[in-house]
């Protein structure tokens, strides 16, 4: 039995079968973890949920913020960008299913044995695993719940950016979803930066990339995630793992088996967007 972790897949859904293909993925007798960011961009959201569900107890996964984005579209709260070709889930027979299905998957996998975390963008330093745990289940009780589009139409906006106990409501939850699954830079207090998506060695001063930032739950556990895809899997410390690989964008998707920590990847089958995306940087 093993544990295989995979980044961001964004829509790539032939990758992901040609990657689980290529480590002999078996439901019955593998565990997989994804690190958010199922859909959006890449052709085959539909497809992508559509599969992972299928999975049941064989997937642990993160939500992250174009999923977010896609229960917000959903919900008639947020514009359907064409860019992220959403249209053929958003209008296919079984949407309703696989959105509230979606709605109710966490954004913290925490696993004591393995002492392994996983979130989307990653664990901000100004936190303790009890408190991203705490955290974690405040957004999950919404988003599960009746009431959730009322967080999704609150959810946008980078502010507040410090973390507190006092936090309450809306604001609580926004600082929370942020952290969990857009936050990439920190000033040196662990104050937030939602603004820079520069790669490390062209960041601003003071900022540095949330994972340089010494944190209590990187003391106790390895942590992996995904969200970061112009770090191109490099760059974090020792037990810190960067699996977004940028598949959608020309790419590769990429998968770390935990038990011997091997590297698998599947190169992105859309040359087109690898050219796109080298015209726009
Ligand atoms: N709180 C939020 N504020 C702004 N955008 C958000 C938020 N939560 C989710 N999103 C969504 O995250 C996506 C961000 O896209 P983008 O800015 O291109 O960053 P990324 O590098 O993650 O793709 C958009 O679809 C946006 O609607």
């Amino acid at each position: 039995m093993s544990t295989y972790l995979i980044g961001d897949i964004h829509g790539c859904y032939d990758e992901l079968i040609a990657l689980l293909a290529q480590v002999e993925f078996s439901p019955e007798r593998d565990t997989l973890w994804l690190t958010g960011d199922l859909v959006a961009r890449g052709p085959g959201s539909l497809e992508v949920l559509r599969y992972v569900r299928s999975l049941g107890d064989a997937v642990r996964l993160v939500l992250g913020n174009h999923d977010l984005h896609l229960l917000a579209v959903f919900a008639g709260i947020s514009r359907n960008k064409p860019k992220d070709r959403l249209t053929p889930l958003l209008e296919a027979p079984d949407a309703d299913e696989l959105i509230n299905w979606l709605r109710r998957q966490p954004l913290l996998q925490v696993d004591e044995e393995k002492k392994l975390v996983m979130a989307h963008a990653g664990i901000t330093p100004q936190w303790d695993i009890d408190t991203a745990r705490q955290c974690a289940r405040d957004v999950e009780a919404v988003l599960s719940s009746d009431s959730y589009p009322f967080f999704l139409d609150a959810m946008y906006g980078d502010m507040p950016n410090n973390w507190s106990p006092e936090l309450s409501g809306l604001a609580r939850l926004r600082f929370i979803s942020n952290a969990f699954t857009r936050m990439r830079y920190c000033f040196p207090n662990g104050q937030l930066d939602m603004y820079c998506k520069d790669v490390p060695e062209n960041a601003p001063a003071p900022l540095k990339p949330w994972f340089a930032l010494p944190g209590p739950v990187a003391q106790e556990y390895s942590i992996v995630f995904g969200h970061w895809a112009s770090l191109e899997g490099k760059g974090a410390p020792e037990g810190i793992y960067a699996l977004d690989t940028g598949c959608c964008w020309g790419g590769d998707l990429t998968c770390l088996r935990w038990e011997d920590k091997a590297w698998f990847v599947q190169p992105s089958n859309r040359q087109d967007d690898a050219d796109e995306a080298a015209v726009a940087s």
